[in-house]
């Protein structure tokens, strides 16, 4: 059995002691992780059904997805286990086909109808059995139903199980497209293990639950497997590369080279020399012939990156590439015929460039075929959290640390940072947290200065020393208070502190200790 699945059944409940809010977080937590493993998606997303079946009390778990939407096969479901009533199964599966009939009209986003219990079904008699079942979808992409059979020993508030319900169907779907994108990732168990870290990462999945990530997931469905060339506009750090490299991935052209070439880090002639190759002789240093990325890239696909940062001389070279699919090598006379996809990426607005003539109008038009735009992490907040998570959970591989939670605090400061340097910033900030964290936890102390400002700006102009230490000891005092379910005494000892003094501080920070009793009880 796997470790989560293990932590699960120790900390499996009886139908009856199912805690609501807390327990559904650490159910989405751990559905993170199961569905972050390399062994395979379908035995993922088994394993996630089984933990909702034992901590939520939601038997029969089913996911339909549709032929052609997602290549994984018809319908993934848990066995074994749940020994379920035939007529029950029935009632799930007219539910499933009611939400996929009805999509050909119009979006149902969810149907629960009460099941009668029958004989042989196996749960206590007084429960109150409800048929659930909502759509998998990314943005407009609809690729599937999730369904289950709820067990209820008290009252059933539909929407809010159907809105924790719905998190997990977004994170089936981004999964379902990870897997479509990036199908050789699922290994055998065996041969999962023996990848070490960082490899398993070098490929990593394109994290995103927003809805503008839906989209760009929606774009790349749609132009992946075709020969367009692609124009992928955002600001630095967002995340280009990783695109470029899954259209890649999931093209026809996948056996054969990906070749990147960043067109900002050359001068002119080295670049061209880079792109095209040069003849022996050809510049003062050119003492041997060289073949061009063009020329490696044959078969392939070429990624220019910055491509706003060519200089007009190399802008006609590559729009006869791209209309001839031919040049010569620097100082050549031969012209060498290639069959290269073309992937192009910018944080610059090219539209202004031309109107200024620094960017030529007829490439432009040859680039921007196909253009997708990656908004900038501000943008979408909700990718926050599962980026971060992911990246937790990369870095404590990497650097072999134990990460058991991050905190309140220092969640909230990632959220409401303004990331300038978008992903890659995120990146770099949770690598220096999972180093510089102890005890497990990634507290607001660990991440870097600038988020720390960000956090105080509305209370204090500046960042000062006194402000630091406020900030970890009502972080450390809250922590205390959560973990004592809101006993100031026994928070109190935990710190080392006397009774009166928690007060005061408490006060200090303006923290309300009953809040937490309220939150656990
Ligand atoms: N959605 C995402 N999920 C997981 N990792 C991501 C995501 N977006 C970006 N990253 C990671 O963030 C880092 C920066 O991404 P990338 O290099 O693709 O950005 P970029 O837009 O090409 O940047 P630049 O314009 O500076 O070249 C990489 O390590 C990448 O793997």
């Amino acid at each position: 059995m796997n470790p989560e699945l293990e932590s699960t059944s120790m900390l499996a409940r009886t139908f009856d002691d199912f805690s609501g809010r807390e327990n559904q977080i650490e159910v989405l937590k751990l559905a993170t992780h199961v569905l972050e493993r390399n062994d395979g998606f379908k035995a993922a997303i088994r394993d996630v059904l089984t933990i909702l079946e034992k901590r939520c009390n939601l038997i029969g778990g089913r996911i339909n997805f549709i032929d052609g939407v997602v290549d994984i096969g018809k319908e993934i479901r848990l066995k074994g286990e749940s020994p379920i009533d035939p007529a029950i199964e029935d009632t799930v599966s007219v539910a499933t086909k009611s939400v996929l009939s009805t999509w050909r009209q119009k979006m149902v986003p969810v149907t629960v109808s009460k099941v009668k219990q029958q004989g042989l079904f196996k749960v206590d008699r007084e429960a109150q059995l409800y048929a659930l079942c909502l759509p998998i979808k990314l943005g407009e992409l609809k690729m599937g139903t999730l369904s289950f059979v709820k067990v209820c020993y008290g009252p059933f508030d539909p929407k809010a199980e159907m809105n924790f319900l719905s998190v997990l169907a977004l994170m089936f779907a981004q999964c379902a497209m990870i897997n479509r994108f990036y199908p050789d990732q699922q290994l055998e168990p065996e041969k999962a293990n023996e990848q070490a870290m960082p490899r398993d990462f070098e490929r990593s999945p394109i994290i995103g639950n927003s809805k503008s990530m839906g989209r760009v997931f929606g774009l790349l469905e749609q132009v992946a497997a075709t020969d367009t060339s692609v124009l992928i506009l955002g600001e630095s750090g967002v995340g280009k590369e990783l695109i470029a490299d899954a259209l890649h991935k999931n093209s026809p052209r996948r056996e054969k080279p990906f070749i990147k070439v960043n067109c900002a880090a050359l001068p002119e002639t080295l670049l061209e020399s880079e792109l095209f190759g040069h003849e022996k002789g050809a510049f003062t240093g050119a003492q041997a012939q060289k073949k061009g990325r063009f020329e490696l890239a044959n078969g392939g696909t070429i990624f220019l990156d910055e491509i706003g940062d060519i200089s007009l001389t190399t802008q006609i070279k590559l729009l006869r590439v791209l209309q001839e699919r031919e040049f010569e090598r620097l100082g050549g006379e031969s012209t060498i015929k290639c069959d290269v996809r073309v992937i192009t990426a910018t944080n610059q607005n090219l539209e202004v460039m031309i109107d200024k003539g620094d960017f030529r109008q007829d490439l432009y038009y040859r680039l921007n075929v196909f253009p997708i735009s990656i908004p900038p992490l501000r943008e979408r907040k909700t990718d926050i959290i599962p980026i971060t998570d992911y990246f937790v959970e990369k870095y404590r591989k990497v650097h072999n640390k134990t990460i058991r939670r991050i905190s309140t605090p220092a969640i909230d400061m990632l959220s409401s940072y303004h990331w300038p340097g978008n992903v890659r910033e995120l990146e770099n900030c949770i690598e220096r947290a999972v180093l510089l964290s102890n005890e497990g936890v990634i507290r607001g102390h660990h991440l870097p200065p600038s988020l720390q400002t960000a956090e105080n700006t509305s209370k204090n102009a500046g960042s000062n020393l006194q402000s630091t230490l406020d900030s970890m000891e009502k972080e450390l005092i809250l922590d205390a208070l959560k973990e004592t379910k809101g006993n100031m005494a026994k928070a109190a000892r935990e710190l080392g502190l006397t009774e009166r003094v928690m007060g005061l501080r408490a006060k200090k920070y303006k923290i309300d200790p009953r809040k937490f009793k309220k939150q656990n009880s």
